[in-house]
């Protein structure tokens, strides 16, 4: 017996060597045995750690491995190497984590979709912080969606403007990458103006307002970003607005960076039918002249509250480039205007609206103005509005203590809107042509 004498005891007993007190030598069994078990279990137990342990390392370096790998089919690498040769830009882009968008997302919850568009589907998340983003996931397996999401992260990093929806960061270690903006509250433009459900019925004034944002936007993104883009896909399903009805241009995945060398590019036609550019269409040749299009587009829904293409409409005014040129051609502009919008107050605005319309939408682009003349040709009706309202509102001589002598100088500037007035009837007559 190991570690025991009999010595003294008793027989059937037996004394441990150390403590010399004699035990029933059953217990000593006891004792053994516990001991061969505890032995055995915790070698067991660590064996077991181990093992678990070697097991969570190799999922762990699997899953970096997986991500590495959807970092990498995202366009991940790509995406650094061309933020660090694009120079410096105007927005942090963070990167999240999947963990991070699944819990914002809820899983993905059904609850929390948005809207679903081409490129994929656009969910409500909560960031632990509690602020409100909107999470945009890549339809699974197309290879061109992925294309336009690291092509719209590396356009709107160049951007920082008002009007331009902000892109917060991405995620491209999921399988397929997520983009995640600002929340923005109240929809698209296309639902203000079109869906059953709105029943926002937008004034004048508010239309506007938003033709002149999208137009100052798209006048800063050809002339002032830092490279010219072209957003390619200018339309009301992609003016989001905010809690104040302000316009936010969002959507930026067909847009193109132009080379500061070169003033257009040939590339494969892109656009929503209806909006697209037809002489973009005819040649691939892309220049800043067919977003100019698509606004004129636009301003027409903005004028009529009529879809951009419309097969109820008869068949020579299913697109509303049509429907605007035979109104005006037989002289019935009041019957296409959306009836929330004209009064008696707002007519020639409205005519003058209506002619810069036509004018974007010219067919050859070189027929067509430039966004920044017609962001001062809006601007310029609403200065005129801006003032004319002041001038109802107070008599000349209040309104000079009240200082709008400077809102009269903004007067400048719409100057160019009361010159273009002289033409609509010239104007009404070519667009008919
Ligand atoms: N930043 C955002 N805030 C709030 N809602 C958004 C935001 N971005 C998109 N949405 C919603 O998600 C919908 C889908 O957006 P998305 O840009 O993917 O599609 P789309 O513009 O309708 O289609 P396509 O990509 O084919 O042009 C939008 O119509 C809008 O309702």
């Amino acid at each position: 017996m190991i570690g025991s004498y009999r010595c003294n005891c008793p027989s059937g007993y037996y004394s441990n060597v150390t403590t010399h007190i004699c035990m029933p030598e059953d217990s000593h069994k006891y004792f053994e045995w516990t001991r061969i078990f505890l032995g055995t279990t915790i070698g067991f137990l660590v064996i077991l750690l181990v093992a678990i342990c070697i097991k969570q390392k190799m999922k762990h370096k699997k899953n970096t491995e997986l991500r590495q790998q959807f970092f990498e089919q995202n366009g991940g690498g790509m995406l650094i190497q061309r933020l660090s040769g694009a120079g410096p830009t105007n927005v942090d882009v963070k990167i999240f984590t999947e963990e991070g968008m699944k819990e914002a997302t809820n899983n993905y919850e059904e609850s929390r979709i948005l809207g679903q568009g081409g490129q994929g589907t656009v969910y409500k998340g909560i960031l632990p912080d509690h602020s409100i983003v909107a999470i945009k996931k890549s339809r699974l397996g197309d290879s061109s969606q992925v294309e336009q999401f690291i092509n719209e992260i590396l356009v709107l990093s160049q951007i920082n403007h008002r009007n331009v929806v902000k892109l917060l960061g991405c995620c491209l270690e999921t399988e397929v990458p997520l983009l995640v903006y600002e929340f923005i509250s109240s929809g698209t433009l296309f639902d203000h103006l079109h869906s059953s459900i709105s029943d926002s019925s937008l004034k004048w004034e508010h239309r506007l307002r938003i033709a002149v944002e999208i137009a100052g936007t798209l006048a800063y993104l050809h002339s002032s970003a830092s490279i010219p883009i072209i957003h390619r896909d200018i339309k009301t399903a992609n003016i989001l607005l905010d809690e104040n009805l302000t316009a936010k241009v969002a959507d930026f995945g067909a847009s193109r960076l132009i080379p500061m060398d070169k003033e257009q590019l040939t590339t494969m036609v892109q656009g929503t039918l209806g909006y697209l550019d037809p002489e973009y269409y005819n040649t691939g040749l892309l220049n800043e002249k067919s977003d100019v299009y698509s606004f004129g587009v636009v301003l027409m829904e903005l004028l009529s509250g009529q879809k951009a293409l419309c097969f109820e409409r008869p068949h020579n005014s299913k697109h509303i480039v049509s429907y605007f040129a035979s109104a005006l051609k037989e002289n019935r502009l009041h019957e296409i205007i959306d009836g929330h919008v004209m009064n008696e107050n707002n007519q020639r605005e409205i005519q003058e609206a209506t002619r810069i319309a036509v004018e974007c939408t010219r067919v050859t682009g070189e027929e067509r103005p430039r966004m920044t003349e017609v962001a001062a040709m809006l601007e310029g009706l609403r200065a005129t509005k801006t003032k004319h309202q002041w001038s109802d509102q107070y008599p000349p001589e209040t309104a000079h203590l009240l200082g709008v002598d400077i809102l009269s100088a903004e007067g400048e500037t719409s100057s160019i809107g009361y010159d273009s007035i002289k033409n609509v009837a010239i104007l009404d007559i070519e667009a008919g042509r």
